[in-house]
């Protein structure tokens, strides 16, 4: 039976969406919201198929939203900033502590709907969910603690700060971990005063509109936040509006550079969370067990689809041997399937096009004289059902060198490189020599080595003996041409907010002519 995917305010939702299974969900609901409500779009377009990962059938067609829906979006967004910008910031962390109850329980049918439309594995689906949550739970706390500064002057004057929001933000998202970059959005963007019209990527654009449901039903005023669906077009409208006073975006480089180049032409500020091709160096005095768990976890989470992953892993040639053997021995062992199975820990990838390229760089590998140590090959699940999903076995590539496009490049796709070392400094060297600067990692028991060379590496977020956290209180960004600004942590205050300052002068004017 094919289920239909409902809206929150349909009182058969729960029954709907509870326990999907694969290959039974179709969307037939609009998925952009505007000024309170889900709406189509105005103008007929061409729909663009969006596809379920984990059997390649079509879930739903996506509505591309033009000039006339995102104008409608963007007024929405205007008319909702001045009363929630008026708020106190108890107030509005009154509404966001209460979107974060909504999506506690609503855990379930959110990672579910996640794991439909993005292939990644429920496991992982429920802890994107988490992250959500809790993003927007930390962000409630901050609202409060806004506040500005006192400053003395002569005679009795003073001056003081007051930290204002920016107004309407546009948040652009990528397709690995739709739910939670919204939360990452939308949270201090809110937080701080602001609204927002939010777009996602058109590869996973369903579970964005569920947030805006969660804030409305929240209490949010009608229009604080609006999502518009569609691709480059729509994003780039987005980007130029006049109306427009920030672009928050996850994506690409390549993509990064327009969205810059395009706020400039109106000086708005930028966030920009870019891609990476981030180094994990492990030395021979490591706990080398974790650095194992390590480099699985800095490689396969969501089909090695993340920003931050650790694909060039530096192993010292003398214990090179020994994990090898058991970085493939785990990597062999990893259950592929079934996204919404319990036992399944690695789904999907986002689409066919990307899985075929993912397949292509490790061909491309192989060429250049890399070692296939596992994996590397399309997957076809024994199910029926799923034989149409884009499935590849995770590998892990020996042999390789700096020159190598696969430690060149990001793969964006379960392949991990392994590289040997000697030295430290050479190590050092080798790993910083990339124009990005996301990630990295070091495994050591010496303590004075990992504080010595993460002080040394040139990336926003270091990871020492561990790999791929992201609490919510912790800032995440990156350095050189990974990003601008920050997500998480209490400084993302700074980039959803500016800085005014009140002379008061409490004397004579002190006037020269
Ligand atoms: N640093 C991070 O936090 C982070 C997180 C996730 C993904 N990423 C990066 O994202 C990339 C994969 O995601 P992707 O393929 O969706 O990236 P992408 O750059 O192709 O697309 C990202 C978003 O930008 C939109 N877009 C594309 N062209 C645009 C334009 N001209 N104007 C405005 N919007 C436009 C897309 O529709 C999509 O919503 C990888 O490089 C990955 O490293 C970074
Ligand atoms: C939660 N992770 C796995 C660190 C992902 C961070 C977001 C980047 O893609």
């Amino acid at each position: 039976m094919i289920r239909r995917f409902l809206p929150a305010s349909a009182p058969t939702l729960s029954a709907a969406v509870r326990c999907l299974s694969t290959g039974s969900v179709s969307i037939n609901v609009p998925l952009n919201y505007w000024a309170g409500q889900r709406r189509r779009s105005l103008e007929k377009r061409d729909k663009e198929k969006v596809y379920e990962p984990a059997t390649g059938r079509v879930l739903c067609h996506l509505e591309p939203c033009g000039k006339e829906e995102v104008s409608q979006a963007v007024e929405a967004a205007k008319s909702a900033f001045g009363p929630w910008s008026r708020m106190s910031g108890m107030e509005r962390a009154r509404i966001m502590i209460e979107a974060a109850h909504l999506i506690e329980s609503r855990r379930e049918e959110i990672a579910e709907m996640e794991v439909v439309n993005n292939g990644k594995s429920i496991t992982e689906a429920r802890l994107d969910v988490d992250s959500a949550r809790l993003c927007i739970e930390y962000y409630a706390g901050v609202a409060s603690t806004l506040a500005g500064q006192h400053v003395q002057l002569p005679g009795g004057s003073f001056a003081y700060t007051r930290r204002e929001p920016l107004g309407v933000c546009v948040g652009i998202g990528a397709w690995n971990y739709p739910f939670q970059i919204v939360a990452w959005k939308s949270a201090p963007a809110l937080a701080c005063g602001n609204s927002m019209v939010f777009k996602p990527s058109p590869v996973t654009p369903v579970t964005a509109v569920l947030l805006a449901e969660i804030y409305a039903k929240a209490g949010a005023p009608e229009g604080l936040f609006n999502v518009v669906q569609g691709g480059q077009e729509t994003g780039s409208l987005l980007c130029h509006h006049p109306d427009v006073a920030k672009v928050s975006f996850t994506g690409s480089v390549p993509t990064g550079q327009k969205i810059m180049e395009m706020a400039s032409k109106g000086i708005k500020p930028v966030t920009l969370e870019l891609g990476g091709k981030s180094p994990v160096i492990i030395f021979k005095d490591c706990d080398l067990e974790n650095a194992v768990r390590g480099a699985l976890m800095a490689n396969f989470l969501s089909q090695g689809q993340v920003c931050s992953n650790g694909t060039r892993v530096y192993v010292q040639k003398d214990i090179m041997a020994e994990f090898v053997k058991e970085v493939v021995r785990r990597t062999q062992a990893i259950t592929i399937g079934d996204p919404l199975l319990e036992s399944t820990r690695m789904g999907a990838l986002v689409s066919l096009p990307h899985l075929d390229k993912v397949l292509s760089f490790v061909e491309q590998a192989k060429k250049e004289g890399a070692k296939v140590l596992c994996g590397g090959e399309p997957f076809v699940p024994s199910d029926p059902k799923l034989r149409g999903g884009y499935y590849m076995t995770p590998c892990v590539l020996g042999d390789c060198t700096d020159e190598m496009t696969c430690v060149k490049e990001e793969i964006f796709g379960p392949v991990m490189s392994v590289l040997s070392f000697e030295t430290e400094q050479e190590v050092l060297q080798r790993a910083n020599n990339t124009t990005l600067g996301l990630a990295a990692g070091v495994f050591t028991r010496d303590v004075t080595r990992a504080h010595r060379v993460v002080e040394q590496l040139k990336a926003g977020s270091c990871f020492i003996n561990n790999y791929n956290i992201t609490p919510v209180e912790v800032p995440f960004g990156g350095f050189k041409m990974s990003g601008i600004g920050r997500e998480n942590g209490q400084v993302t205050i700074e980039f959803y907010s500016q800085l005014k300052t009140v002379f008061v002068e409490m004397g004579d004017v002190d006037s020269l002519f």
